[in-house]
């Protein structure tokens, strides 16, 4: 048979870790036609590749820690956006509260060009007097000028990102401001109108991340919104999924909605 081998070392573009090993693959072109044996091994190796590239992979040790207790869904959280973030990019915080997220994002997007930015969103204005004293505390003026906040509703986002700005995530952290009114929560029909927007703006290969407390009035409903709103996205497209603990109800859960990089043929 034709066929030329060849030993590729990927180097997926959604690492930014260069401490990391990446495995290397053999790729093999085909000049002639190829069995359905033949056919079926390359789309598991290409299967396998990847299953070793997405953002999953490497925090399977922090999903067994949430497991157990020992990683809270906001930790793991951090860990995933660190394998979807690359410096430089534009990512939101849709509910920045105290600002622990946006300080979080801003550390992964930040590099010395200056081009990354973190637009903070949040509809309480001590909230976001929260967030720039935890930056002031946290980083130099320099990053801190990444930075943009915005006193508005999350559903609102596309208002305040510049059209040609690349999003790779959009987090959200729903529920009240810890140490807030714990009134003011995030709202199931405004949460839905940010999720749209969301998905309008995201680039292939980004990110919706949300930790969802379900302990407040409300928050099991909104859960079930943000379920509604994954279940609704194309396989294709999309790749959807959910933490959860059974027998812990009001732990909160991580949902995570992966905008794949190329759509994937059925
Ligand atoms: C659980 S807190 C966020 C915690 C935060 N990410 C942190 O790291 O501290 C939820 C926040 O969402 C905000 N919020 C509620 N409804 C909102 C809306 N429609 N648009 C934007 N923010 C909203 C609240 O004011 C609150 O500060």
């Amino acid at each position: 048979m034709n066929c030329l081998s060849r030993r590729l070392i990927l180097k997926p573009p959604f690492h930014s870790n260069p401490t990391l090993n990446f495995p290397s693959v053999n790729v093999s072109f085909y000049s002639k036609p190829i069995s359905i044996h033949q056919k079926r091994k390359l789309s598991a190796n290409t299967a396998i590749t990847s299953l070793i590239h997405h953002p999953l992979s490497g925090v399977e040790e922090d999903l067994v820690g949430y497991v157990f207790g020992k990683k809270k869904a906001t930790e793991v959280a951090h860990l995933i956006w660190k394998r979807v973030i690359q410096n430089g990019d534009t990512v939101i915080d849709a509910t920045c509260g105290n600002g622990y997220d946006t300080l979080a994002m801003l550390k992964m997007v930040a590099d010395k060009s200056g081009r990354g930015r973190v637009y903070g969103i949040d509809i309480q204005g001590d909230a976001l007097k929260s967030t720039a004293s935890l930056l002031d505390e946290s980083v130099t003026l320099k990053e801190k000028e990444l930075v943009k906040l915005f006193s508005i509703c999350h559903s609102r986002m596309e208002e305040i990102v510049p059209e040609n700005s690349p999003v790779r995530l959009v987090a959200f952290n729903l529920g009240y401001l810890p140490g807030g009114d714990k009134r003011i929560t995030t709202v199931s029909e405004t949460t839905q109108l940010a999720l749209e927007a969301a998905k309008k703006i995201l680039i292939p290969g980004g990110l919706i991340s949300l930790v969802v407390y379900v302990g407040h009035p409300g928050g099991m409903e909104e859960l079930e919104t943000v379920e509604a709103f994954a279940s609704g996205l194309s396989v294709s497209n999309w790749i959807c999924c959910k933490f959860q603990m059974l027998n812990r109800p009001l732990a909160p859960a991580l949902v995570l909605l992966f905008k794949r990089e190329v759509a994937e043929t059925q």
